[in-house]
């Protein structure tokens, strides 16, 4: 059964200085399982934030529906935490207290709450960092502990908006095979807005692909890798370099990736009139 479920997401906005309708989001739909890992990936602009903004329900959409666990979503809620690319915690509080406030808000009664954020903790690997502040923390350690604050409320679906974008390429390629883990362990259901196509095929058991806008699902890719992975193993693996050469080809308007090199350095493609493609693809991530 679907955990999340879209249909026709239609996504309009009023620029505020023009006064003209934008279009961010043209007509998509699809649908994420319990447990399962989902990421979206398309070019810059394309409208993958506004879709997960619409699933948290920071906007609402203007047509179509969207639904989790069966139910419209009308107003943010801990059953869609998100965790953002800039970690939100609140800096006032220990390590303990910012995993146990959202155990508080939830109605977790005070004797419990310590365990638990405890247990989520240890599976973030911040154990014995309990009583520091996030400012104490690097920079990997704190998205970690944004991860650990929403999974303890247990949600419906965690949302992540390009959590490790702001981190070094070596501490996130620590944090992607630590989410990796969690994952493994706990197996939530995850929607995952990325503009790294390693990043997606790495994490993901599929890979929705929107088209520029206005953006329509231009494919949804299996991705065909088993779990647990780790780096090494899965950059040794052919189907993990041909997963990245298809999505790349895709987010590219759906020629070969060798070929538009090649028209564009023979001068037979102008460059500024492509779809902008900011996925890092291929690239070290
Ligand atoms: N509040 C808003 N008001 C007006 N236009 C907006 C608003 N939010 C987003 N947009 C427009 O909607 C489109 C989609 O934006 P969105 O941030 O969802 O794309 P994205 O695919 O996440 O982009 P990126 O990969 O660059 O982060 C863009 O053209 C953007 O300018």
């Amino acid at each position: 059964m679907s955990t999340l479920e879209i249909k026709n997401l239609h996504k309009e906005y009023v620029d505020a200085y023009t006064g003209e309708t934008v279009t961010a989001v043209g007509d998509v739909s699809f649908s994420v399982d319990r447990g399962e890992f989902v990421s979206i990936l398309g070019p810059s602009g394309c409208g993958k934030t506004t879709v997960l903004n619409v699933v948290a329900g920071f906007d609402k959409l203007t047509s179509g529906s969207v639904e989790v666990g069966g139910k419209p979503v009308t107003a943010p809620s801990p059953e869609r935490g998100v965790v953002f690319q800039s970690f939100a915690l609140f800096p006032w509080k220990t390590v303990l207290g910012n995993v146990a406030f959202g155990l508080r808000m939830r109605g977790v009664p005070r004797r419990e709450r310590e365990p638990v954020a405890r247990q989520y903790l240890e599976l973030v690997g911040l154990e014995g960092f309990e009583r520091k502040f996030p400012h104490e923390l690097s920079g990997g350690m704190q998205q970690r502990l944004g991860v650990a604050r929403v999974l303890a409320n247990e949600p419906e679906v965690m949302l992540m908006d390009e959590p490790f974008a702001s981190v070094d390429a070596q501490t996130r390629r620590k944090l992607q095979e630590d989410l990796t883990d969690i994952f493994q362990a706990k197996r939530p259901t995850v929607f995952f807005v990325t503009h790294d196509v390693d990043e997606a095929v790495f994490l993901s058991d599929r890979v929705v692909v929107l088209s520029s806008r206005p953006s329509t699902v231009a494919e949804i890719v299996t991705v065909p890798l088993e779990r647990p992975r780790n780096w090494r193993s899965v950059l040794e693996n052919p189907d993990f370099r041909h997963t990245v050469t298809h999505l790349t080809d895709l987010l590219a308007g759906g020629r070969a990736h060798g070929e538009e090199q090649a028209e564009r350095l023979s001068g037979r493609v102008d460059s500024s009139s492509e779809p902008p493609v900011r996925a890092d693809a291929g690239g070290e991530s």
